[in-house]
């Protein structure tokens, strides 16, 4: 692979404006059977989602991914949400319980609009079989399968019936992947997503690396349906997970669903914990995030969010960690 780059190597081109004020550009976007307010959805990780949260995005027309990480309540998960009449959007992993668990939800004939299989490495046999026992037992269910890092990988997930697949290997805030294996795409993630995009006949969900807003319009620039968060929504008033004071100012932990703190153990940990400052509410965050994206699109110089997928850009510099410490 030549010329990769990442998000702080881009720079985007401005195009002639056509609106009179960035509240005419239209954020929204269609996954699936479903259109939510902004191309954005927080990490399903425990520090960033949970119920709480996942009722005030649905309710509000914002795409969500639930955690996996407490398997016994999603079951009750789903059912709270379509007595909300809400849509639910659940995660799952691969090892064979989840079987058993997807065949009780057919059974019982509770669907869940949007099934995330959640793994590290996604290219594998072990995510295939899954995309397939839920195609076969909740044909209705959208499936997002990752987390890939090649064309090659998106083009087998999506033959084996994936309806999105999720790209981004170690590239995230709180990942060591890429420092304890060697592998993954951090430090080019943006490249690897055109590289995954030219590929897909299906969205793609661009997932970690995102640091600024306008990453956002960069990672939908160069081939994301969607884009998964992480840090950018920790230490909300609302997040998950402990908070604690330093110097007077209130921090909140962020840590990674393959570190120690998630695992419970030191078992191929490759997630760190990291404290972020206290931020305040999620709904201003959003409200930034849309107003952001707006004046992207008026750069792009267009009304709707596919104005930005024609845009021209430049190359300004070369990174290999977009701006993240080691540790
Ligand atoms: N996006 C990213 O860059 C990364 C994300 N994560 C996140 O961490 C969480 C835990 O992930 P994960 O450990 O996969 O989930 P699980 O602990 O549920 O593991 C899933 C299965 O895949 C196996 N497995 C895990 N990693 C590999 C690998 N590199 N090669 C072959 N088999 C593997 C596991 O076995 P065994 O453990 O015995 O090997 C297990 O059987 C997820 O939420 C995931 O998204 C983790 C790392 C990278
Ligand atoms: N390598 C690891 N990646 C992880 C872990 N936990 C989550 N993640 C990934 O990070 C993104 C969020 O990235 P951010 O840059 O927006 O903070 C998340 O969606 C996962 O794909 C982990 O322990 N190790």
């Amino acid at each position: 692979m030549e010329n990769v780059f990442d998000y702080e190597d881009i720079q985007l081109i401005p195009a002639k404006c056509v609106v009179n004020s960035r509240s005419e550009c239209d954020t929204s976007v269609t996954l699936g059977k479903h259109t939510f307010k902004l191309p954005v959805v927080p990490a399903n990780m425990q520090t960033i989602i949970d119920e709480k949260i996942a009722i005030y995005l649905a309710e509000n027309g914002y795409f969500y991914v639930m955690h996996r990480f407490e398997p016994e309540k999603r079951l009750t998960f789903i059912k709270d949400m379509h007595s909300r009449e809400l849509i639910a959007s659940i995660s799952v992993g691969v090892k064979e319980e989840e079987y058993g668990f997807i065949e009780q939800l057919s059974n019982d004939n509770i669907v869940p609009e949007y099934i995330t299989i959640d793994i590290a490495h996604g290219h594998s046999n072990a995510v295939i079989k899954m995309i397939q026992h839920i195609k076969k037992h909740l044909p209705e269910s959208f499936v997002i399968a990752g987390n890939v890092g090649t064309p090659e990988a998106v083009r087998e997930l999506e033959h084996a019936g994936a309806d999105a697949t999720k790209v981004g290997i170690g590239p995230g805030k709180v990942c060591i992947t890429k420092i304890k294996t060697g592998f993954g795409t951090g430090g080019w993630q943006l490249a690897a997503l055109r590289w995954c995009a030219k590929a897909a006949s299906k969205p793609i969900i661009a997932d970690g690396g995102i640091r600024t807003n306008g990453d956002i319009a960069k990672s939908v620039r160069f081939g994301a349906s969607m884009v998964m968060i992480g840090s950018l929504f920790a230490g909300h008033e609302e997040s998950p997970g402990q908070t604690i004071e330093k110097d007077g100012k209130a921090f909140k932990e962020y840590f990674g669903s393959a570190s120690e703190f998630q695992k419970g153990e030191k078992k191929n940990v490759e997630g760190k914990k990291m404290f972020v400052e206290h931020k305040g509410s999620l709904e201003d965050t959003l409200k930034e995030m849309e107003q952001d994206l707006q004046s992207s699109i008026s750069y792009a110089g267009g009304t709707k969010l596919e104005a930005i997928r024609n845009v021209d850009y430049v190359v300004v510099k070369n990174s290999i960690f977009n701006g993240d410490k080691v540790y």
